[in-house]
């Protein structure tokens, strides 16, 4: 068995006159997800910061490079397993955080539809802190596959903790804390229709059901919903500095890991804090626009880190910009918007659908091309082509 082996699946059930119900390429399952989207739902997932030129950007980035075919290798079979925090994952993929994925899926339990599709395909989840379902509910449903767990750092230090505290009781084996989204980017989409769907309550399960952040109201979220709201308002983001860190590292023994670092000399001082990893993101282009694809800002990355993994995102749209990824130096490698737009499709199957895609088209990349294994695949097997 190999991830190519989907292509067969796909061909022998066409002889059967059973052709694949769910999209084959990108544009088009962005295409059917989007219209199958409310449009609230859509502006949320689809748009990004300012006229979106970073979120094409990071698309199309990829563009720039092109992968150096190699012949006689003979590579029949390829290892797309990596190590990550001491644990061997089958491939290099998981699915980055995406806080509304949750409403993404037509029954309205996306984090739960990314859970199962974990546990069926061994890619793990990173779960937002914005889930419709609280994390809780969100561990059981990962099968053998590990998870991490996204922090958003909550200003009230203790509401903090407390979710530190409950996503390692949960059973995460990580927690990634997201630095570059304590206030929301300039989004004209959300904007023109005035629309931000937590502040309408969605995704608010982890505060909602947490006991410090109950705490602190007057009236509890399910007798005032609106006052709970506005209190999840006025903690929700807090500016940290680097003198943060040691309060962040403190909170747990977890791998630690940060996300949103694009500059060389912020992995060297997360280095110096004793982070486990470092996240290379511009959040997709959804918080400040005009800035360097994230594709551009990973090969400074990945020296700085010097052997520390970095994890990836942001604009990966098919099996080549995997391979280029890694390529680059990524260990790991994060998939956004196409899962959430596989959740709009086909919930579980329609995340499972994506991913198998995705690794299938890596997969047959790495032997068409002769590179058999992920260490193979180093800044030598690529070339720049504009
Ligand atoms: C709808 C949506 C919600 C997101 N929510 C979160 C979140 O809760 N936490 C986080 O760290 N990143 C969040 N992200 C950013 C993703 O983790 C990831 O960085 C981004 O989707 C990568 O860009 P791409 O999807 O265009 O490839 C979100 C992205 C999207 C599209
Ligand atoms: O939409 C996002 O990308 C996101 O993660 C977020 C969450 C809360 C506030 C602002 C942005």
């Amino acid at each position: 068995m190999s991830y190519a082996d989907y292509q067969y699946e796909i061909y022998l059930d066409g002889l059967r006159g059973v052709v694949p119900s769910l999209p084959m390429a990108y544009a088009d399952l962005e295409a059917q997800a989007q219209a199958a989207m409310s449009p609230s739902v859509r502006s949320y997932v689809a748009g990004g910061a300012g006229d979106e030129y970073t979120q094409r950007a990071n698309v199309s980035a990829f563009e720039g490079w092109g992968l150096i075919p190699r012949m006689m290798v003979s590579p029949t079979r390829r290892d797309l397993s990596v190590d990550l925090f001491g644990m061997r994952l089958a491939t290099p993929l998981f699915m980055a955080p995406v806080g509304v994925i949750g409403l993404c899926a037509q029954d309205g339990h996306g984090d739960l539809a990314a859970a199962r599709a974990a546990a069926r395909t061994g890619v793990p989840m990173v779960a937002s802190t914005l889930t419709v379902d609280p994390m809780e509910e969100v561990v059981p449903a990962y099968g053998d596959t590990p998870g991490f767990f996204q922090l958003y750092t909550p200003a009230d230090r203790e509401v903090a903790e407390s979710l530190v505290h409950r996503a390692e009781a949960a059973g995460f084996k990580g927690i990634v804390v997201t630095l570059d989204t304590w206030i929301p980017g300039w989004r004209p989409r959300d904007l023109t229709a005035a629309n931000f769907p937590q502040l309408r309550g969605h995704c608010l399960a982890n505060y909602f059901s947490d006991p410090v952040f109950r705490s602190r109201l007057a009236k509890l979220p399910e007798d005032d919903p609106a006052a709970a709201v506005m209190h999840w308002v006025q903690i929700f983001g807090a500016p940290l500095t680097w003198n943060d860190l040691p309060w962040l590292r403190s909170m747990t023994e977890l791998p630690l890991i940060l996300k949103g670092i694009c500059h060389p000399d912020d992995v060297r001082r997360a280095k110096d804090g004793g982070v486990d990893g470092v996240y290379c993101s511009n959040h997709g282009g959804r918080q400040a626009n005009g800035g360097l694809p994230a594709l551009d800002a990973l090969p400074a990355v990945v020296e700085a880190a010097d052997g520390l993994p970095v994890l990836f995102d942001s604009g990966v749209r098919t099996g080549a910009d995997v391979v280029k990824a890694v390529a680059l130096g990524a260990t790991a490698v994060g998939i956004g918007r196409p899962c959430a737009y596989g959740a709009a499709l086909g919930g579980t199957d329609g995340i499972v659908h994506v991913l198998r895609a995705l690794l299938a088209e890596t997969d047959l990349l790495m032997a068409v091309d002769g590179y058999p294994t992920l260490a193979d695949l180093t800044p030598e097997a690529l070339r720049r082509v504009r």
